[in-house]
């Protein structure tokens, strides 16, 4: 086909570009270099991340596809396992085409099924399920700081640090260092993150495969776990967390799952003419 659709949308101004392929025929293997076209903001589309719409009985992937698979990739064209804030992006999509009533969903993702609720206000939550906590003694650095930091995995891995103000890991465009090396061996997201008040934190994040980004999902959760456990409360806990665009809600609940609240919306949409690719 030498056209395709394509959809795009944010949440907290996490941005994707999304791509319809109910059956998998319209882009086959999803190949890296358009999707870093697509996620460029200066020739292509420009997004932190690619949301492909599969079938969950048609997708190659995974065992269960859930009603839809998200095939996330990231800028760089890159496959990530999880996408927090892509995922909800996904389900307003699916809602606005009629493909779900979002009450709930079952979407699949490389890091297993996901259940999605759409609420009346328009806001969706994602039950991200478990989060693994460690190693221990790992240290991230930034902008000539270093700082101990919580690792969290929720499905893709994250480190998180404790800063005293949110500039000092300066411009983040270069991926922080990590320490020790096998601590993430496929890479890292890092969240930077203050405490407001007992329940209710600021943060920034360097995301794998894309640079900074005004938000990350799995990263507010994985910020929840680790303000959670520095400040020894109980469970079930409902933190704010604020990012660059916007803030959300994460709860984590007495059974250990993560639950992320937060908006969605997508926004435009048009033709894609593969012409249009670099030769
Ligand atoms: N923005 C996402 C996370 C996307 C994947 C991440 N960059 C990775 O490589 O793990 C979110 O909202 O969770």
């Amino acid at each position: 086909m030498s056209t395709f659709p394509w959809l795009k949308g944010h949440g907290t101004e996490n941005d994707f570009v999304l791509l319809p392929d109910p059956d998998g025929s319209v882009h086959g293997d999803l190949a890296p270099e358009l999707v870093r076209f697509l996620c460029d903001r200066h020739a292509g589309i420009g997004a932190d991340g690619v949301l492909r719409v599969i079938d969950g009985a048609k997708q190659p992937y995974v065992e269960d596809g859930g009603e839809w698979f998200m095939d996330y990739r990231n800028a760089d064209g890159s496959t990530a396992e999880m996408c927090g804030n892509g995922i909800r992006v996904f389900v307003r999509y699916l809602v606005d085409e009629g493909l779900t009533t979002g009450k709930p969903v079952r979407i699949g993702t490389r890091a297993g099924v996901k259940e999605v609720v759409v609420h009346d206000d328009g806001t969706i939550t994602a039950d991200l399920g478990e989060p693994r906590v460690g190693p221990a003694g790992v240290v991230v650095g930034a902008n000539g700081h270093q700082w101990p930091a919580v690792a969290v995995d929720m499905g893709n891995p994250h480190a998180v640090a404790f800063v005293d103000d949110l500039r000092e890991p300066g411009h983040l465009v270069d991926q922080p260092a990590w320490s020790p090396e096998e601590a993430f061996p496929s890479g890292v997201n890092v969240e930077f993150v203050v405490r407001r008040g007992p329940y209710d934190v600021q943060m920034r994040v360097h995301e794998r495969g894309a640079g900074e980004t005004r938000s990350c999902g799995t990263g507010t959760c994985a910020v929840t776990v680790a303000s959670t456990l520095a400040a020894r409360q109980e469970r079930p806990v409902t933190y704010r967390v604020g990012v660059l665009g916007g803030e959300v809600a994460v709860t984590w609940r007495a059974d250990n799952h993560l639950e992320l609240r937060g908006p969605a919306v997508v926004h435009a949409r048009g033709e894609f003419d593969r012409g249009w690719l670099p030769a």
